[in-house]
């Protein structure tokens, strides 16, 4: 069944001038698993070289709210962002045979199984203590909301004439689900869409064989726009928050690498090798250099050993982790001086955190924080009367130790972040790490691993990345200890001149 839907795709695909190399294979991989969804990846029948085109893509092909048919519902309804998306979507499926994207559409798993769609006890008992908990719950509430707000109203109105069996909420969050793990950003005009053919490749983290360029008719040399990668430190890197229209967007839209702040001159995309791909072997794309919580978040997969992966500790933690050791006008005052440094967390929606690298260091600001609120009452004193006093500050070695500039150089910023870690401030390291690791309930790290060893990872899926996910999340905790454990070698004597 599904060799003759590739048939028609491979036809539609050249109908709408999609051209791709012989050399390419889609490859569907799990075909006689009947209950599995549809998996498919590109696999390459020859060698390729870096350099190679290996297929172009026509804007006109892609799905997006410009070129659906639903354009002008979406208009009338002033739908916006990845909610609009979605009505294209619901809409041209609504569409059957008479959709310009009906056999591209035919081959379109139904949903994708990222957390999103997972019952609430599903993402209680598997998200437990990560990254991504709290997000899911709260996605999965806005996404209703933006459906009985932005799309029920459109149902009952004799203006649009909708099919309702395709614009349900289950069909809602199974387009959002598809358009998180499978949309890219085309341009300032087409927006976010369905790119058919790219969205065929699977991901692998920093390690990628094509990139997406953007052709012009006109001066292909002179505009070429790379799509491939994002820079490591792209913002857009992190799961997001919301835009003008839907409070969902982060949730509804991944925008997979093909991102453009091309105009609307360019009427092709191109898929290029970036390095040479042995014949036989899989063609990779990559989803952006991202982390388990965000890879399970957007696509709902996780990868083992990645680079990208990072553990957050909320500031509410550490408050709590202070008020269980000091008076509650203690913290007040301590926080509110680490404030007056010029000090804050990460910070994302309405909360405010700090990162623990892959490698178990925390974010500065964290151990200037620990220390501040550990100093003895004199020291807090001291630097106190030194930041309040007007005119000119009296530097103290404290002072000296805490000022935001003496972190500008890599030297100075290693030979603070030793004096920073105290014995006490080591203990409270310790502290955050143990209250961390309470979030995941009583199953043990090694006893997730064991559970991990044990599954079939075909089909326990979410088990499976899930596991993976608090594994990678607990392994950076246990390595936050082995931090806090290290013997700081730095004297004072350099800070107290
Ligand atoms: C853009 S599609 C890629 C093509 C997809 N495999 C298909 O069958 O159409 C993205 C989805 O592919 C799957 N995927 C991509 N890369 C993967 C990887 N490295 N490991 C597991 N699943 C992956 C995930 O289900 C993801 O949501």
């Amino acid at each position: 069944m599904y060799a003759r839907r590739m048939r028609g795709l491979k036809r539609w695909m050249k109908w709408q001038g999609i051209e791709y190399s012989d050399a390419l294979l889609f490859s569907i991989d799990n075909e006689e698993m009947a209950a599995q969804p549809l998996s498919i990846s590109v696999k390459t029948l020859c060698d390729l070289k870096d350099g190679d085109i290996v297929a172009t893509i026509p804007k006109q092909s892609c799905l997006t709210v410009k070129t659906s048919a639903a354009n002008h519902l979406i208009e009338e309804a002033q739908l916006g962002g990845y909610l609009a998306l979605a009505v294209a979507l619901m809409y041209e499926k609504s569409l059957g045979p008479q959709s310009k994207w009906f056999q591209y559409l035919q081959m379109l798993p139904p949903f994708e199984p990222i957390p999103l769609l997972w019952s609430l006890p599903e993402i209680d008992s598997l998200l437990s203590g990560t990254e991504i908990h709290k997000t899911v719950k709260e996605d999965k509430a806005l996404v209703y909301q933006d459906w009985k707000e932005c799309i029920k109203p459109l149902l009952g109105s004799d203006s649009f004439e909708l099919n309702a069996d395709f614009f349900t909420v289950d069909e809602y969050f199974a387009a959002k689900s598809l358009i998180a793990s499978r949309s890219f950003q085309i341009d300032d005009y087409h927006g976010t869409g369905m790119v058919p053919l790219a969205d065929l490749f699977n991901h692998k983290t920093a390690a990628e064989d094509v990139h997406f360029t953007s052709v012009s008719f006109s001066s292909e040399s002179d505009s070429d726009t790379e799509y491939g990668k994002r820079d490591a430190d792209d913002e857009n890197d992190e799961p997001r928050a919301s835009d003008s229209h839907s409070q969902t967007e982060g949730s509804g839209g991944s925008e997979l690498e093909l991102s453009s702040s091309s105009g609307t001159g360019l009427k092709f995309m191109e898929m290029i090798i970036v390095k040479d791909v042995k014949a036989g072997a899989e063609v990779f794309n990559t989803y952006g250099y991202v982390g388990n919580a965000a890879l399970l978040h957007r696509y709902g997969f996780t990868e083992p050993d990645n680079p990208f992966d990072i553990l957050n500790i909320d500031l509410d933690m550490v408050v709590q982790w202070s008020l269980s050791l000091f008076s509650c006008r203690h913290c007040r005052r301590r926080l509110s001086l680490w404030r007056k440094l010029d000090y804050l967390g990460c910070v994302s929606q309405d909360s405010e955190y700090f990162e623990i690298s892959l490698n178990g260091e925390p974010q500065m600001e964290l151990l200037v924080l620990l220390y501040i609120m550990l100093l003895p009452e004199d020291n807090y004193n001291e630097l106190d009367l030194a930041l309040s006093s007007i005119g000119e500050v009296k530097e103290t070695p404290n002072l000296r130790l805490l000022r935001k500039k003496n972190f500008l150089s890599t030297e100075e910023l290693e030979i603070s972040k030793k004096l920073l870690l105290t014995r006490s401030v080591r203990q409270a390291l310790f502290s955050l790490a143990d209250g961390r690791e309470s979030l995941y309930g009583p199953n043990t790290l090694e006893d997730d691993i064991r559970s991990f060893n044990d599954l079939c990872h075909a089909t326990a899926s979410k088990l499976y990345h899930s596991l993976m996910l608090r594994i990678s999340e607990r392994r950076i905790i246990g390595k936050l200890r082995s931090f806090a454990a290290s013997v700081a070698t730095v004297h004072w004597m350099r800070f107290s001149k």
